[in-house]
């Protein structure tokens, strides 16, 4: 696996991360030895996307647990970590999964244990992605287009927001190898411009792209030059709503409108059984900051000051009805076609 790119490097048994906040601006690398630092890199995004949020709260708890690995310690560690962002089930999972191998050794053995089960999180990760790549490959295939395929996706969900491959790129990049004739739309996706990263990812692996404004995303497909969307997830409820960057729901109508395929790219640990349906998944409500300030390479620029009102959910949930298939390492879950694959659990509600 490692034909990929990765956000993070281990050495000297630290972690090193790219600083996202940076990208695509400039590249540079971030030391994380404590616990408190890796809260702050998921807080402040300087590492962001589900399934990497996942693996550094892992190694999180782990560093953690090098300064002290009683109950208590264990506890309060895995709070602090938690309590970062709550949208991507993708962290509570891995936190869950670190303290359930720890929790029946004794302290000095705690930390160790932790560490390596925060390395065989991201050795799995990019298995799955890779998996995941494979099967949205097929579905690829299978689209009626003639000639070029046009592909849009929605904030960034490659390999900077995983340990490697990405979700909804990992099928892109396969495609690119195999020499597919494709060009992907990627939407900015305001406020944090995830959509850059997203064009510094592709433009690195010359998959040919354009960039549009989140707004343009209707006016495309009406002009029938979108044969399919792709985006990630942060969490899929059990009947299959779910949630992502937010815009993710407009461009599902819009698809929808116009008769497109909307595919869901994910990992298993996207998947939360225990919310029945979007409603229960919280949406994190960020500074309004991020919509005041437009950042770009020299810092930012202030387009509203603080006397007036600014929402920013970071996320949306896509309701199950709009989304035609869910692709995890596990195989295509088509919503559309009402089949759910009949070795797993998952209870979509078929439509
Ligand atoms: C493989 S990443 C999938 C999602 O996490 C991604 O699409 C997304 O919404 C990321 O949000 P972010 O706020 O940048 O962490």
């Amino acid at each position: 696996m490692n034909d990929t790119p990765s956000p993070l490097r281990i050495a000297d048994d630290v972690l090193h991360i790219l600083d996202q906040t940076r990208l695509p601006f400039a590249e540079h690398e971030l030391r994380i030895d404590t616990a408190a630092q890796a809260a702050h890199a998921i807080a402040t995004m300087q590492v962001r996307g589900a399934p990497l949020i996942g693996a550094i709260g892992a190694f999180g708890l782990a560093l953690a647990l090098r300064e002290a690995a009683d109950d208590a310690a264990l506890d309060a560690a895995r709070r602090m970590l938690a309590a970062t962002r709550p949208t991507a089930v993708n962290l509570a999972w891995a936190l869950d999964r670190v303290a359930r191998a720890v929790q029946p050794l004794a302290p000095s053995a705690r930390a160790d244990a932790a560490w390596h089960e925060a390395l065989a999180i991201c050795d799995e990760d990019r298995a799955a992605n890779r998996a995941i790549g494979e099967h949205t490959l097929t579905l690829i295939h299978a689209l009626p287009a003639t000639g070029r395929i046009n592909l849009m996706t929605h904030c960034n969900a490659g390999w900077l927001a995983t340990t490697g491959w990405g979700t909804a790129l990992s099928g892109i990049y396969l495609a690119r190898q195999a020499g597919l004739d494709l060009h992907v739309w990627v939407s900015e996706t305001r406020p944090r411009n995830q959509g850059l990263l997203t064009s510094w990812e592709l433009a690195r692996a010359g998959v040919p792209h354009t960039v549009i404004a989140d707004n343009a995303a209707g006016q495309l497909m009406r002009e029938g030059k979108v044969d399919a969307v792709v985006i990630g997830a942060d969490r899929i409820a059990a009947n299959g709503d779910t949630a992502n960057k937010v815009g993710s729901y407009l461009k599902a109508l819009a698809a929808r409108a116009h008769a497109r395929p909307f595919w869901v790219a994910a990992p298993w640990s996207t998947i939360d059984l225990t919310c029945a349906d979007g409603d229960a998944i919280p949406i994190e409500e960020r500074s309004g900051d991020e919509v005041r300030v437009v950042r770009g390479a020299e810092g930012g620029i202030t387009v509203l000051d603080d006397s007036r009102q600014v929402a920013n959910p970071a996320f949306d949930v896509t309701p199950a009805a709009l989304v035609s298939a869910i692709v995890t390492e596990r195989g295509v879950i088509d919503t559309a076609a009402g089949r759910t694959p009949s070795s797993t659990e998952l209870k979509v509600v078929s439509r």
